[in-house]
């Protein structure tokens, strides 16, 4: 069996510990389409977050398209794509809005059904959602 990509970038752990994790799958951004396919993720994904009643109130009054538009650029970067990310830290961006543990399992559970209806395969939907996992620190109860 081949060995799995780990999943991690140490070099980008000690100075800057709010920066997502790099991903070391190389085949992650093309095979979740590349830069159109996490566009039309996260047009998907925000219908879904804004129907779902314990997601909706946090993205309701949010400036969606700007948001889709850092979403887009930051599962790009974490998937090793030819993007920069432009938005602020985990940490800034989610301060005074008291995320609780609840509303952010429902947020990746509707990014998985988003996944899922786009046949995007199990493995790879893994290999993001553990590169997404420990922003969970920067986010949950801040
Ligand atoms: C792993 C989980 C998450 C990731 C990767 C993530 C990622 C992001 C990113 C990249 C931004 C844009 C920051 C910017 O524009 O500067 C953002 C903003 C935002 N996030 Fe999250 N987020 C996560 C969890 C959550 C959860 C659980 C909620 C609420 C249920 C949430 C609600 C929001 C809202 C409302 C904004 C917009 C803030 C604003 O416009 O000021 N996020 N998030």
């Amino acid at each position: 069996a081949q060995a799995e990509p780990s999943v991690s970038d140490p070099s980008t752990k000690p100075k800057a510990p709010t920066l997502p994790i790099i991903t070391d799958d190389e085949n992650l951004y093309k095979t979740f389409g590349e830069r159109g396919g996490l566009v039309q993720i996260m047009d998907d994904v925000m219908v879904r977050w804004l129907a779902n009643p314990r997601t909706r109130p946090f993205f309701e009054g949010a400036d969606q398209a700007k948001l889709k538009g850092h979403l887009v650029e930051q599962f790009c970067v974490i998937m090793k794509g030819p993007c920069t990310y432009s938005g602020r830290t985990m940490a800034e961006s989610h301060m005074g809005m008291n995320v609780n543990e609840g509303s952010f399992y429902a947020l990746v559970e509707e990014l998985q059904k988003t996944l899922n209806a786009r046949k995007i395969p199990f493995r790879a939907q893994n290999r993001l959602l553990a590169a997404l996992a420990p922003m969970h620190r920067d986010i949950i109860g801040k």
